[in-house]
């Protein structure tokens, strides 16, 4: 046990002197005092182990039992307060989060550069953390990050409130603030009603593995990195594009578009779907949208996005492949990572050609689109992760299962 701890903390420390930051930094005020205030008025107290710094965000739970690196970094959690309902967060620490950038790299091993959800709340944080990639402990980490976390809370308790009223908008107070009393509802700060995706998209153009293959264009909503790189593996040059940028100007020049994961309401981003629209009327080449990129190919087909109650986010979400999926995938299950608000409409009839994928076995919302066969069309959504980081690799080469 001793010796564990022994190597985690010498690997810290070699990390911290490499990069010439000499001096460690100290696991963040355990006694001080944190608070988890909701808008629908229940409080949880706890202590916090992150940065000492109070925030507004729209509280949400994930089911899944590992990856809270890779979800911390996802930018789709942009502004959310994240509770885990794994009672027990942190104890393989933090790995190393930077490679060489070169033009084949996106230069992060998680999903972005820096944490992207606003806080976390878990309820046990383990100081003691052990694992052979691991540099830094979770508390460093927020610190360094500037991002509060509270441990010591009832998650089970805040879970059953959010499944039963839904997504709701949180306070963390910390410190003197825990002191404090609630919020006024007036002063809950709403993040879905900004366009999110605007703040995380990329501002300019940029290429990746220019000699490759097939010459992809992908909008960037707030790319997980883990897409671009599964994009990158399988040979693709991909011009990364603003959000809003109309890709049919340039279209001519690539074989394919990809729509990207991103945060916040799809419907902040109705001129991505306008442009998206133009392209799929005319253009005959495949295009290919995961989660947000799917709502967006989704309102471009004449669906509507919805808010979902509490939305589905973890690493263990079942999802039944449908007839459009092909002979050799339909009727299949597959466990998926997910990570969403919103769903596209299941309606009856589904727009002039396009059918529903797959659809979710817990709550039967649709968890994908694609174009029919007899539209002569190749374009397909999927609701959930199919590059996973982190989840389940059930749906990361479909057809490849099978056989
Ligand atoms: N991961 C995503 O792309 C999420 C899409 C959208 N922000 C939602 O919450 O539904």
């Amino acid at each position: 046990m001793f010796a564990f701890r022994k190597a985690a903390t010498s690997t810290r420390f070699h990390f911290l002197t490499r990069r010439g930051l000499a001096t460690h930094i100290p696991l963040a005020g355990s006694s001080v005092p944190a608070v988890l205030h909701l808008k629908s008025g229940q409080s949880f107290t706890g202590r916090s182990f992150g940065a000492q710094k109070s925030i507004f965000g729209e509280t949400v739970f994930s089911t899944s039992i590992t990856s809270y690196t890779e979800s911390m970094t996802d930018p789709s959690y942009r502004h959310q307060i994240l509770v885990f309902t794994t009672p027990l967060i942190g104890n393989y620490g933090v790995p190393y989060n930077v490679t060489p950038k070169d033009s084949q790299d996106v230069g992060v091993v998680l999903e972005a550069a820096g944490i992207q959800c606003a806080a976390i709340v878990v309820a046990d944080f383990a100081e003691k953390y052990s694992h052979r990639t691991a540099v830094e402990s979770l508390a460093d980490w927020c610190v360094r990050h500037n991002v509060p976390a509270i441990t010591g809370v009832d998650t089970r308790a805040v879970t059953t409130l959010l499944r039963d009223q839904g997504t709701t908008l949180g306070r963390i107070a910390i410190g003197d603030d825990a002191a404090a009393p609630a919020p006024a509802l007036s002063e809950y700060w709403d993040p879905s009603k900004e366009n999110l995706v605007a703040q995380v998209s990329t501002k300019e153009p940029y290429t990746l593995n220019p000699d490759g293959d097939v010459k992809i264009a992908v909008l960037d909503f707030g790319a997980k990195a883990n897409i671009l790189r599964a994009l990158v593996r399988r040979g693709a040059a991909l011009t990364v594009l603003p959000w809003n940028y109309d890709f049919n100007k340039i279209r001519d020049q690539f074989d394919g578009l990809f729509l990207t994961n991103g945060p916040g309401d799809p419907n902040q981003c109705l001129e991505a779907a306008t442009n998206v629209g133009k392209t799929i009327q005319d253009w005959d080449k495949p295009i290919f949208g995961i989660c947000m990129g799917n709502q967006i190919l989704g309102i471009a087909a004449g669906l509507e996005a919805y808010r979902m109650t509490f939305g589905n986010r973890g690493h263990n979400q079942p999802v039944l492949a449908l007839a459009s999926a092909g002979s050799i995938n339909a009727g299949r299950v597959y466990v998926t990572s997910q990570n969403h608000q919103y769903a596209l409409t299941l309606q009856d009839p589904f727009p002039q050609g396009w059918e529903p994928f797959f659809i979710n076995c817990n709550d039967s919302s649709v968890e994908g689109i694609k174009s029919t066969t007899e539209s002569g069309k190749k374009i397909w959504g999927v609701q959930f992760h199919p590059e996973s980081a982190g989840g389940p690799l059930d749906t990361i080469e479909v057809r490849a299962i099978r056989s």
